[in-house]
């Protein structure tokens, strides 16, 4: 379980608080207005960003000083980050081995990971010699071939079109029902939240607040949440 503990992050004069739990194996959006912190929060889980107080838990060990690859996280940004010159199987290599020195068993995973996302046999192209949607996947397979139980995505498939998106969301939340990780998504898109989370946290006016149902909360938004759904 993923618990922020009296947490409170400063950047300059902006200032977020977060105080609250995530069940294991619940897929959580995060929305919430432009500027609002939604990023900051995933910084901080991800162990890119310290908070100025409070403490960030994983299964109640203090996780608040631990450095980003030694966190049980796996994060992926907005675009995807593909390296244009590697391959899709270096690409995917990367999650494994930032130097690239992978070991036979390495190179078995990375396989597997790209064909748990459908792109079997893909793994010598260039990101330029596949679609949008199969880089999404290549991206994918990175967060997968980790194996860590907490997948943190931000605005993953903001540049894909509505039909790939959806399939590209139902993919994540199979793969996600395979592992069992729990998932917080950064999204402006509240149907990407209906779709693939129980849960949404809202990030306004300050703070992010604890994980709540993600149907009734949109169904009925705060204040807050209706200014920015408009
Ligand atoms: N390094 C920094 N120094 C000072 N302020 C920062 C820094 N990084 C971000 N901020 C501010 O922190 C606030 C939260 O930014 P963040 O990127 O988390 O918002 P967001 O909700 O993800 O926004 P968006 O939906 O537009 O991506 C913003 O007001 C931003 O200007």
């Amino acid at each position: 379980m993923l618990t922020l503990e009296g947490i409170s992050i400063v950047q300059g004069d902006f200032r977020l608080s977060a105080d609250f739990s995530v069940e294991d194996s619940t897929r959580v959006a995060v929305i919430g207005p432009s500027g609002a912190g939604k990023s900051t929060l995933l910084s901080l889980i991800a162990g890119f960003l310290e908070p100025v107080a409070g403490r960030v838990l994983w299964n109640d060990e203090d996780i608040t000083a631990t450095a980003p690859g030694a966190r049980p996280a796996a994060m992926l940004f907005q675009d995807n980050n593909l390296f244009p010159h590697l391959s899709a199987a270096q690409n995917v290599g990367l999650g494994l081995r930032p130097d690239l020195r992978l070991s036979g068993e390495d190179t078995r995973r990375v396989e597997e990971a790209l064909a748990r996302v459908g792109l079997a046999g893909y793994g010598a192209r260039k990101p330029s010699a596949l679609s949008g949607g199969q880089q999404s996947r290549v991206a994918l397979a990175r967060v997968l071939v980790q194996d860590r139980p907490l997948v943190l995505l931000d605005e993953p498939f903001s540049a894909l079109g509505p039909a790939l998106k959806a399939e590209m969301l139902d993919l994540l939340a199979e793969l996600l029902d395979e592992t069992g990780a729990t998932l917080l998504m950064v999204s402006h898109d509240p149907e990407d939240a209906r779709r693939v989370a129980q849960r949404t946290i809202l990030v306004a006016d300050g703070a992010a607040l604890a994980p709540q149902d993600t149907a009734p909360l949109l169904d009925n938004p705060p204040p807050a949440l209706k200014a920015y759904l408009g």
